[in-house]
């Protein structure tokens, strides 16, 4: 599907999706468990794969009317798989679902689309190894397909932090179940921390307990999954959010802005979206206890902004900073490039399709923004969710029409992302024919 959106104005209120990454650490601790329920939870391709990879160890996953998931887990170790597990596009997915894979007792062979098979995976299969499990990539160059084979032992293993912090989640979620614990030592300063802050969090509501430890993390075998009162609740998802706030920063209508629901507070890294937005200029008032944000449209001034615990956003900062006077500096930034796709270079190159100049370096983007320069142009999604919903906010104040190839890759996070934009009064047109 290919989409067009003519430069308008937004208005009105937005629902944010529940969290992507709360949602995949919720299905895999419930598959941990005996049963859970999961409530709230986002049902978008990745989280898909998630919930399919738990059935395929013998779970059951029954996704009501109203979006509550009823989860009969496998109880701790995975039924070894009657078939290749399909991580699709999601990395979560791959890196979680790989370390538990290690403690099935016998064979797994995991994969995904073409984006996730060139995705670095060997950090993890090196720790799984070192763990006494068999894991490697069949073609020898740390990406999928890879090759599991358990059990998984416990012990003392280093890892670098610089890579995925998706492999010490992975690492924390499956030692839990061993019998001895598993101790992680970083050998690199850890990217995206706040995801593991996440993954503690969720451990603790099912009941399991795991730590920060001076070199790194650490987690107690023999324990067991189990939320309290047998229920879950996945809260708002801020990288999402800050698509409707960016859009509200740029384009609120001049009398009313852009409220956003479902914003309450979290261990989510990404929530700095909104001290950044506010930082370059915008109008922004987030009430944390209501989880309410109101944004307006205001002129906005370039800023530097570290990246290195909130990857996600850098696509929304980057259509920011098009739109913004002056630099836009994004630092810290290599890890960006090990995504669905390389999203600083593609940032870089889709944004210069519609006449925005950046300077690139391996760990950082600058964008020399000003809106005058902003022009509508065919832009290239990349099948990346994240470089899609950025592109789109730049057609809405950009000069004439913007079409984005390939659009429908929004189903990976924000599956209603098109719908909530004609919500707020963008007019976009589909193509489905693409
Ligand atoms: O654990 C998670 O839920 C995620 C961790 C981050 O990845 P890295 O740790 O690979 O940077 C982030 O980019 C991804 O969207 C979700
Ligand atoms: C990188 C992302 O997810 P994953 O690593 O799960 O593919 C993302 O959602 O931006």
């Amino acid at each position: 599907m290919n989409v067009t959106i003519t430069p308008s104005s937004v208005a009105g209120t937005a629902r944010a999706p529940p969290s992507k990454s709360y949602t995949h650490r919720a299905i895999l601790a419930a598959g941990y468990a005996d049963e859970a329920t999961v409530r709230d939870a986002l049902w978008s391709a990745d989280t898909q794969a998630t919930a399919r990879a738990v059935e395929l160890f013998g779970g059951d996953v029954d996704r009501a009317e109203d979006g509550t998931l009823e989860i009969d887990g496998f109880d701790g170790r995975p039924d070894v798989p009657a078939d290749v597990i399909d991580c699709g596009n999601s990395g979560t997915t791959m890196r979680l679902v790989t370390a538990a894979a290690a403690l099935a007792d016998g064979t797994v062979v995991l994969t995904g689309d073409e984006s996730l098979r060139s995705r670095p995976q060997g950090p993890l299969l090196e720790a799984l190894s070192d763990l006494e499990a068999e894991a490697y990539s069949t073609r020898g160059n740390g990406q999928a397909p890879l090759v599991v084979t358990g059990p998984l032992a416990g012990g003392e293993v280093a890892i670098p932090g610089d890579v995925s912090s998706q492999y010490i989640t992975a690492l924390l979620m499956a030692g839990a179940v061993t019998d001895e614990g598993i101790a992680i030592d970083l050998e690199t300063d850890l990217k995206s921390a706040p995801y593991v802050d996440i993954t503690l969090e969720v451990l603790a509501d099912f009941g399991v307990e795991a730590r920060k430890t001076e070199g790194g993390f650490a987690v107690d075998g023999g324990q067991s999954y189990a939320p309290a009162d047998g229920e879950y609740a996945v809260p708002g998802d801020f990288s999402s959010i800050s698509y409707p706030l960016a859009a509200g920063a740029i384009a609120g209508d001049e009398g009313d802005g852009v409220r956003i629901e479902g914003a309450h507070p979290s261990a989510q890294g990404d929530s700095a979206i909104v001290d950044i937005v506010e930082r370059m200029g915008a109008a922004v008032d987030w009430d944390r206890e209501a989880g309410t944000i109101d944004v307006s449209k205001s002129p906005l001034e370039g800023v530097e902004v570290d990246v290195a615990d909130t990857p996600d956003l850098l696509p929304t900062i980057a259509t920011l900073g098009a739109v913004a006077d002056g630099d836009t500096r994004i630092t810290n930034a290599e890890h960006v490039r090990y995504k669905e796709t390389d999203r600083v270079s593609a940032m870089a190159e889709e944004l210069g399709k519609m006449g925005v100049e950046t300077t690139e370096e391996r760990d950082s983007l600058t964008i020399h923004g000003s809106q005058s320069t902003l022009e509508g142009a065919t832009v290239r999604g990349r099948a990346d969710h994240r470089i899609i919903m950025a592109l789109a906010l730049a057609g809405l104040v950009a000069d004439g029409e913007t079409t984005i190839e390939g659009a429908d890759h929004v189903d990976v996070s924000f599956p209603g992302f098109f719908g909530l934009l004609e919500e707020l009064g963008v007019s976009l047109e589909r193509d489905d024919e693409q």
